[in-house]
């Protein structure tokens, strides 16, 4: 089996706030990321599918058309936008780097064909980051 990783990159702002708690709880547990005004990050994502290469192309597959699946459903709809109010597949959730990671698989899954997407890795900061196998 081989594993094929294509990185991108986004900015998004979010917070980390419950609505359904108290301002002193979100403050509390989310201490400065629950800032009612908002942050912002540069995020980094990894983006691994694994097969075996093709014979004629020695391709798991064309990482070209991986970056343009990667630009249609996750860059296009998350680029400069506010997690939390901009996007309708993250409506309702909480914009943490685990839930985000797990929203963008099933965002882009279905649309992998010809080999098996493996992980996603996303980096909130250089020093933040989620690895998403699926399950
Ligand atoms: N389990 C999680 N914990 C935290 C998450 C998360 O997504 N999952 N996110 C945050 C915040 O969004 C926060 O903004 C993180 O940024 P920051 O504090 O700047 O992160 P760094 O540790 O990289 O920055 P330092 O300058 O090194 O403190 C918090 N927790």
């Amino acid at each position: 089996m081989v594993y094929l990783t294509r990185v991108e990159h986004f900015n998004a702002a979010h917070k980390l706030y419950n609505p359904a708690w108290s301002r002193e709880q979100n403050e509390a547990t989310f201490g400065p990321c629950a800032n009612e005004n908002w942050h912002g990050h540069n995020y980094e994502i990894h983006v691994t599918v694994k097969g075996r290469p093709d014979a004629d192309t020695g391709f798991i597959m064309d990482v070209k058309a991986l970056s343009k699946l990667i630009k249609e459903h996750v860059l296009d709809p998350l680029d400069h936008q506010n997690l939390n109010i901009d996007v309708p597949w993250l409506a309702g959730k909480m914009c943490s780097t685990e839930v985000l990671a797990e929203a963008i698989w099933q965002q882009l899954a279905p649309h992998i064909s010809g080999c098996t997407l493996h992980q996603i890795r996303l980096y909130e900061t250089p020093r933040i980051y989620v690895d998403y196998f699926g399950e």
